[in-house]
């Protein structure tokens, strides 16, 4: 192995391959594919990602490399052929894609330290053993200075010794003080006869580790135990019969927490139904694609939990990925309660050092089981045998930065490659799977009971513009307000959704109609409640809210929107006695608070729990029975082809939070548009005919799933310029697509201008054409130059979420 194939760090069109290197005769036999190394480029040094090793190579006069970063590959081999494949379909750099697969501690600035894992200092070999002594962590810079990597590798590879990143910044390691007894047990009852027989607390402790056979215990634990003073055990420490260690402890974000154990439920008809066809696929290693279509409540995680022990049991590894903001602690409770200590949890809730724990847990297999957001599904696991998504219509799944990569794609392809088979579920899948179960691309299991069989909550529709015409300017209507009112005399919760998405709280002149826009982006400012400011969404641009219009100077300047504040402050008016937590990205930034106001409401210590789309999904409160949903149209105005089916969505998630238990459960929808039929099917719970429906219009207006969409996007400073580049991308675009497959645009984006930089964007529409990929990469190599120094900026964003 005399040279590697290197993918460097460099993020630009002509470094997106890979480069040889030589490999030093001394790290011959260490160096292995997935490892990251420090490799001489140009006039500089970058990192890298070790993708091939090889005997020979088609360049003259290679480099060598400079530096290992690891010691053990980050990446497996598997995980490098993905890297290879997200390229293709998402058309990043190599470089972005493994990045991606990564825990953020390992892209930021750290420090090597090599720790002792191993049970006998003496089985280090003689150069390395002095550092550990009384030490359990060395810099590895310190023991580099005498021996060889190949030296350290060994006792790595036998598990004597281990390498950490220790991240610069605030992430250290966590550690406990333990105590050792730094001889055998026999020599131990030697030294008691020489200690003074007044120095009894001396006594106590050695006879401690005597009787319970103690090699080593927390120094907590010791004094709690014998009563001992900390002197006491320095005074052992000092004659050598115990030792001192630092050890590191894995900072885990669940500790302290106990887990009530719960074991699997018998399943009913429909469930056994359903997992049938799952087990039968663990069993035979096969690769199958399972849509788990199973109403609120239908008891579909109870399925996924018993799927994942016959997984485990088998000796294999799953991952089930959860939105990130579903993933509450109801749902983590879930998963440790059956599982314990094999799950390792990663969402955006935890500190880069947490996250990084949990990952090498992974890594070093000390767990089976992942749940996690959105790039889980990474997870170095090299035996998977299930993959589960849960939520699958849930758009956080899609990257929305490069690499643009949808989860459930990762998921397949992993599913391809350890021939497991991959399970979405949902509710309300999207109707790109749905329409692929029809088709028999994906395996159908349908839950159409909630467990016991107890009914839907029904739901009465409301129409604001009546409520008006009745003198009623409340943003509650009658029917809401006495059911709430009901609610509160018998002691039972209500949940309220305020449906932020689309919708944001602006300024506006009675007189003359001004908005208060921000200055960089075409799009008005948002108005925080919270230090009286104007906010751009998109920039950080923030002003104080003015006293007089800027433009009429008029002094009727109001403010249009609902708040979740705004809506906590009338409650308060019209409902005085209820106890309210409103949820929303104010009171949920701090690390904790989602858990602790949702801990509060499961206690029943408020009465309304008030929020955004944060509140709609996954939780599951006996006592909740009414669902209010203040505005459920505001998502239906976005330019975005997905509206319908996203508010029929979140109408139908947010009404499943209720009456989950013994309790009936009732929904009150408020609308400024009830005749549209996203919103009365899912009032009648009817995801067939707005699957029927909308798939039409689909067809009609050749959307996905009839139509793939890429979306381009061009910004820059300069208008002409943005026009004119986009111009010449659909020209060309134009001449090299495949014969039905349609170009839109150039048009302006939806928000014209970000930042100062103005937006064109063309849509492409295709059913088949293989060489869009190439075509797009193409467009991308010609503006490269302009890219790198012009400010250019082209983005392509395949399947794209939003068309903003
Ligand atoms: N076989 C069963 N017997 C008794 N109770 C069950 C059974 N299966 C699930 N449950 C209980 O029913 C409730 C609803 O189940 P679960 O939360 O799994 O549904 P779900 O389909 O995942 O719901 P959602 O999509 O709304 O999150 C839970 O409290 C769960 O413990
Ligand atoms: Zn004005
Ligand atoms: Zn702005």
């Amino acid at each position: 192995m005399k040279y590697a194939s290197v993918i460097v760090d460099v993020q630009a069109m002509q470094t997106d391959r890979a480069f040889d290197y030589k490999v030093p005769e001394e790290w011959q036999q260490l160096v292995s594919p997935g490892m990251r190394v420090i490799v001489p480029f140009g006039p500089r040094k970058v990192q890298g990602f070790i993708v091939e090793l090889k005997n020979q190579t088609d360049y003259e006069k290679l480099k060598s490399i400079s530096d290992l970063v690891d010691l053990t590959p980050c990446l497996t081999t598997e995980l490098i052929e993905l890297g290879q494949w997200l390229t293709e379909k998402t058309l990043c750099f190599k470089v972005s894609a493994f990045q991606a697969m990564l825990p953020a501690a390992m892209k930021a600035k750290y420090e090597k330290v090599i720790r002792f894992i191993g049970d006998e200092l003496e089985a280090l070999p003689f150069t390395i053993r002095p550092f550990f002594e009384g030490k359990i962590e060395v810099d590895l810079k310190d023991i580099e200075q005498v021996a060889s990597f190949r030296e350290i590798h060994k006792e790595i590879e036998c598990g004597n010794l281990e390498v950490i990143y220790k991240v610069k910044q605030k992430t250290n390691k966590k550690t406990v003080k333990v105590i050792k007894a730094s001889e055998t047990f026999s020599a131990l009852s030697e030294h008691l006869s020489a200690i003074p027989a007044n120095a009894k607390k001396q006594h106590d402790i050695i006879h401690y580790f005597i009787t319970n056979r103690l090699n080593e215990i927390p120094l907590q634990l010791l004094l709690s135990e014998t009563k001992a003073s900390d002197t006491t055990v320095k005074a052992l420490i000092s004659k050598g019969i115990l030792q001192e260690e630092n050890r590191e402890i894995y900072r885990d974000p669940y500790e302290n927490r106990e887990f009530e154990k719960t074991n699997p439920l018998p399943l009913n008809e429909e469930q056994q139904q359903a997992i049938g066809p799952i087990i039968h696929a663990i069993d035979k290693k096969l690769h199958e694609v399972f849509l788990m279509y199973g109403v609120t409540g239908s008891g579909k995680t109870e399925v996924y939990l018993q799927s994942i022990d016959k997984v485990l049991k088998e000796g294999r590894e799953a991952i089930v990925l959860v939105p990130e903001i579903s993933l509450t602690p109801q749902m983590v409770h879930r998963f440790k309660g059956r599982f314990g200590s094999k799950v390792a949890v990663l969402h955006s809730g935890l500190s880069t050092g947490e996250k990084y724990d949990e990952w090498r847990k992974i890594q070093r297999k000390e767990v089976q089981l992942v749940v996690g957001a959105r790039s889980a599904i990474f997870a170095p696991f090299e035996k998977l045998g299930m993959i589960i998504i849960d939520e699958e219509h849930e758009s956080s799944y899609k990257q929305e930065e490069n690499p643009r990569y949808h989860a459930r794609d990762v998921a397949i392809y992993r599913g391809k490659q350890h021939n497991c088979p991959v399970v979405l579920g949902s509710a309300t899948p999207t109707l790109e799977s749905f329409a692929r179960s029809q088709k028999g691309v994906y395996k159908l299991l349908t839950l159409k009971e909630r467990v016991n069989k107890r009914n839907m909550p029904s739901v009465e529709i409301v129409d604001m513009r009546e409520e008006l015409r009745n003198g009623n300017r409340s943003m509650f209507s009658a029917s809401l307000m006495d059911k709430m009112t009901d609610r509160l005399n018998k002691h039972e919760q209500t949940v309220l959704l305020l449906n932020k998405r689309g919708y944001s709280s602006f300024v506006m002149c009675r007189d003359c109609g001004y908005v208060n826009g921000c200055p960089h982006c075409d799009i008005s400012l948002t108005y925080h409640l919270r230090g009286q400011q104007l906010k751009c969404h998109y920039c950080g641009y923030e002003e104080p809210l003015p006293n007089t219009c800027p433009e009429c100077e008029s002094e009727h300047i109001r403010y249009f929107g609902t708040g979740t504040q705004k809506v906590e402050e009338e409650l308060v008016k019209i409902l005085p006695e209820a106890r309210i937590i409103r949820m929303d990205v104010d009171t949920t930034n701090r690390k904790g608070a989602h858990e602790k106001l949702l801990t509060k409401f499961g206690q029943k210590q408020a009465d309304i729990l008030l929020g955004t789309q944060m509140i709609a999904k996954g939780l599951d409160f006996p006592d909740v029975t009414l669902v209010g949903v203040l505005t459920a149209d505001t998502m239906l105005n976005l330019p975005d082809f997905r509206a319908s089916e996203k508010t029929f969505q979140l109408l139908t998630q947010v009404s499943g939070r209720a009456g989950r238990h013994e309790l009936p459960g009732e929904v009150v929808i408020q609308t400024y548009t009830p005749e549209h039929y996203s919103i009365q099917l899912s009032s009648q719970y009817d995801y067939d005919s707005l699957f029927r429906h909308e798939m039409q219009l689909r067809k009609t207006h050749a959307y996905p799933p009839y139509y793939f969409i890429a979306l381009v996007t061009v910004s820059h400073p300069d208008i002409m310029k943005v026009v004119s580049v986009t111009e010449t991308i659909v020209q060309y675009l134009r001449r090299n697509v495949a014969n039905d497959t349609r170009i839109l645009g150039p048009v302006a984006s939806p928000i014209p201008r970000i930042k100062d930089r103005y937006r064109y964007q063309c849509m492409v529409k295709y059913k088949r054409d293989n060489d869009l990929h190439i075509t797009l990469r193409k467009i991308l190599e010609h503006f490269q130059q302009e890219m790198t120094t012009n400010q250019l900026m082209i983005s392509v964003d395949l399947n794209p979420n939003t068309m903003m």
